[in-house]
């Protein structure tokens, strides 16, 4: 089996290409998805986090993502604080899904591949790419956030630049290139 890992920074595209993978049959782990799902239901997770950032972390048994948010994405060490919470039962989560696949080539999304370690779990690595401009206005629109909150979780993030050296293969998603002949173009090279 060939792990594929998509990465790129908040609002490059990754869920598009997850989207078109899923739709061409291709299993894929949504990291973001799957991270939430865990802070849900992980007993020895909600207790770290509650013990770490508060009781106030849930309200009514759901996780309050605004205050999380709010406490790491302006502050480095909280957010390692947080990470080193999440990530492992993220990483054997994972671990446990690609075992039961059967497709030959599966795929790991996460803005965060090579900042979380998870490249440790991948083979070949795609990167989305798109100019920063166009990514802080895609993620406005879409989360109805301000630019600044953006800015603080890029601040977290790899350039693409760092990334792109780590990277096996590139997608532009700038409204100009066609995703669909990038990512066709790409899975007929790992599927020969
Ligand atoms: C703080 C939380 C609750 C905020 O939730 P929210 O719905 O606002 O954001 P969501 O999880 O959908 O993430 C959106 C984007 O933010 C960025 N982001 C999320 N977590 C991180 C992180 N740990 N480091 C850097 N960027 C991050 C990514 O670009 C991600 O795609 C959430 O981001 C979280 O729990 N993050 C820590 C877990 C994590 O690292 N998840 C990502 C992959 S495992
Ligand atoms: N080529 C495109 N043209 C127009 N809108 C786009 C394009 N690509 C992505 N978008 C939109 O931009 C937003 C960000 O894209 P997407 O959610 O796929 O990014 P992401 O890399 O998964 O972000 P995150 O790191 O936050 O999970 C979404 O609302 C998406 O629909």
């Amino acid at each position: 089996m060939v792990i594929v890992g998509i990465t790129g920074g908040i609002g490059s595209g990754k869920s598009v290409i997850s989207k078109l993978l899923v739709a061409m049959g291709y299993p894929v782990y949504d990291s973001d998805a799957e991270a939430k799902k865990i802070m849900q239901y992980d007993l020895s997770v909600i207790k770290a986090l509650q013990l770490e950032f508060g009781e106030n972390t849930y309200l009514n048994n759901q996780l309050n993502k605004q205050h999380l948010a709010g406490e790491v994405f302006g502050n480095p060490e909280r957010l390692r604080a947080l990470n080193a919470i999440v990530h492992p039962a993220v990483k054997r989560d994972f671990q446990a899904w690609a075992k039961q696949q059967s497709n030959p080539v599966v795929f790991l999304e996460t803005a965060i591949l090579f900042e979380s370690g998870f490249n440790s779990e991948t083979h070949k690595v795609i990167l989305v790419t798109a100019p920063l401009d166009i990514r802080i206005e895609r993620v406005v629109r879409r989360d109805q956030c301000t630019q600044e909150q953006v800015m603080q979780r890029i601040a977290q993030q790899w350039t693409e630049e760092a990334k792109a050296l780590k990277s096996d293969f590139i997608i532009v998603n700038d409204g100009q290139h066609s995703l669909i002949k990038q990512t066709e173009k790409i899975i007929s090279e790992l599927t020969q």
